[in-house]
C-alpha cells in the first residue's frame, strides 16, 4: 500500500471549472471518504486519480511514483489502482471464481498461484460458498463483494470506490458498510471512497474530505467535522447543524467564549477569539420549560427511540431531539448547551 498525494489539481470541462486546486494527502492504509453535494467534483477527482482524465494543472503521486503532472502521465492499467463502481461490471458468462481470477489470467499468472489468490479473495469477502455461482444467481450485495474481491486479487496499491453502495437497499447498505470496514481492517488498503451519503462517510472513513465547488473545504476525522466544523458550509452540510451569526461578547478562555446572537448571550466552545458564527447541533439543545429561548415546532418526525423536532426560533431554524412527540405549531422553550463557535468571513 502507498501514500496518495494530490497537489494543486485543476480540471475544467468546456471552460467550466470542475476541480479548482485540490491538495490532499491520503496516508498509506488510510480510508478517506469524499463527501459533497452533487456536482462538487468528487467523481472528477476520482477519475483523475484512476487515470481516466488528465489534469489541466497539478500532480498526482502514488508512493514514489508520479502518476500525472510534471510532464508525465501513467495509463490507468499501469497505475496499480483498483476500482469498484456503483454498477458491478461483472462478466455475466463467468462464475464468481472466474470473474475474480480474470485479472490474474490477463497478467499470465500461473494456475496454481491464481487459485491461491482467488481463494484468499473469496475468504476476505465472505464469498467462499458462492465460488461456482453465476453473477445472475447473486444478490446485489453479493455482486458488489465479487467486484471488491476482483479488485483485491490484483493487489492494488490503492482502491477507489465510486458510490459502491448506491444501488443497494437500506438494510443491505448497512451490512455492506460493515463488509467494507472489515475489508479495510484486514487488508489495510489505501482507500478513497466517493459518496454523497454523509452517514456512510462518517461511519466508514478515518478522515472525510468535504468538497464544494471543486475545492476541499475541510479534511478531518468524522468527529472533528461534526464537533468542530471549520466553516459555514461544513457546519450546515454535516449533521443537523443550525448555523447562526454571532459577535464575540467576551475574551476567549479555556472554558470557551461568550457570544451574542440576536441579543442572547451564549457560552460556546471555540479556538477563535473573534468567531462570526456558531453551529448548534441537536445534542446542544435541551427542551426546558424554563429555558431562555422560545421556539415553535414546525415538524415532528419519529426516528426510532426519539423524535426529531424542526423548530423556528428568533435566532433561526434549529433541530432538536425529544423523548416525546410534539404537535405542529406547539410553543416550547430551549436551553442551549455549548455549541461550537468559529470564524468564517468567506
Ligand atoms: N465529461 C464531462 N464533460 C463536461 N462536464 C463534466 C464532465 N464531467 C464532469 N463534468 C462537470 O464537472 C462538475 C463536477 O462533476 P462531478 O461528476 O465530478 O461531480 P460529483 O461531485 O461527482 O457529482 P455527483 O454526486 O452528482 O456524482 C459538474 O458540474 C459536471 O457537470
Amino acid at each position: 500500500m502507498a501514500e496518495l498525494t494530490c497537489s494543486a489539481l485543476r480540471k475544467a470541462f468546456d471552460g467550466q471549472s470542475a476541480l479548482d486546486g485540490v491538495t490532499a494527502t491520503i496516508a498509506s492504509g488510510e480510508f478517506v471518504a469524499l463527501l459533497g453535494p452533487s456536482g462538487c467534483g468528487k467523481t472528477t477527482l476520482l477519475r483523475l486519480v484512476a487515470g481516466f482524465e488528465t489534469p489541466d494543472a497539478g500532480s498526482i503521486r502514488l508512493g514514489e511514483r508520479i502518476l500525472a503532472g510534471e510532464g508525465r502521465f501513467v495509463a490507468p492499467e499501469d497505475r496499480n489502482i483498483g476500482m469498484v463502481f456503483q454498477s458491478y461490471a461483472l462478466w455475466p458468462h463467468m462464475t464468481v471464481a472466474g470473474n475474480i481470477s480474470y485479472p490474474l489470467e490477463m497478467r499470465r499468472m500461473s494456475a496454481q498461484e491464481r487459485r491461491q489468490r482467488v481463494r484468499q479473495a473469496l475468504e476476505l469477502t465472505g464469498l467462499e460458498r458462492f465460488a461456482d455461482r453465476m453473477p445472475a444467481q447473486l444478490s446485489g450485495g453479493q455482486r458488489q463483494r465479487v467486484a471488491l474481491a476482483r479488485c483485491l486479487v490484483a493487489e492494488p496499491q490503492a482502491v477507489l470506490l465510486d458510490e459502491p453502495l448506491a444501488n443497494l437497499d437500506l438494510s443491505l447498505r448497512a451490512a455492506m458498510q460493515q463488509a467494507f470496514a472489515d475489508f479495510h481492517t484486514r487488508t489495510k488498503a489505501t482507500m478513497l471512497y466517493v459518496t454523497h451519503d454523509q452517514t456512510e462517510a462518517l461511519a466508514l472513513a478515518d478522515r472525510v474530505a468535504v468538497m464544494r465547488n471543486g475545492r476541499i473545504c475541510q479534511f478531518a476525522a468524522p468527529e472533528e467535522l461534526y464537533d468542530r466544523p471549520a466553516n459555514r458550509f461544513v457546519a450546515g452540510f454535516v449533521g443537523d447543524g443550525a448555523v447562526i451569526p454571532v459577535q464575540a461578547a467576551g475574551p476567549l478562555t479555556a472554558l470557551g467564549i461568550a457570544v451574542n446572537a440576536s441579543g442572547q448571550q451564549i457560552m460556546a466552545r471555540a479556538t477563535s477569539a473573534a468567531p462570526t458564527h456558531i453551529c448548534i447541533r441537536p445534542e446542544d439543545l435541551a427542551i426546558d420549560p424554563d429555558g431562555p429561548i422560545p421556539a415553535q415546532v414546525v415538524a415532528c418526525t419519529y426516528q426510532g427511540g426519539r423524535f426529531r423536532l424542526e423548530l423556528e426560533t428568533a435566532l433561526g431554524g434549529m433541530i432538536a431531539h425529544a423523548r416525546g412527540r410534539a404537535r405542529s405549531k406547539e410553543h416550547i422553550r430551549l436551553r442551549i448547551g455549548q455549541p461550537w463557535a468559529f470564524s468564517d468571513n468567506g
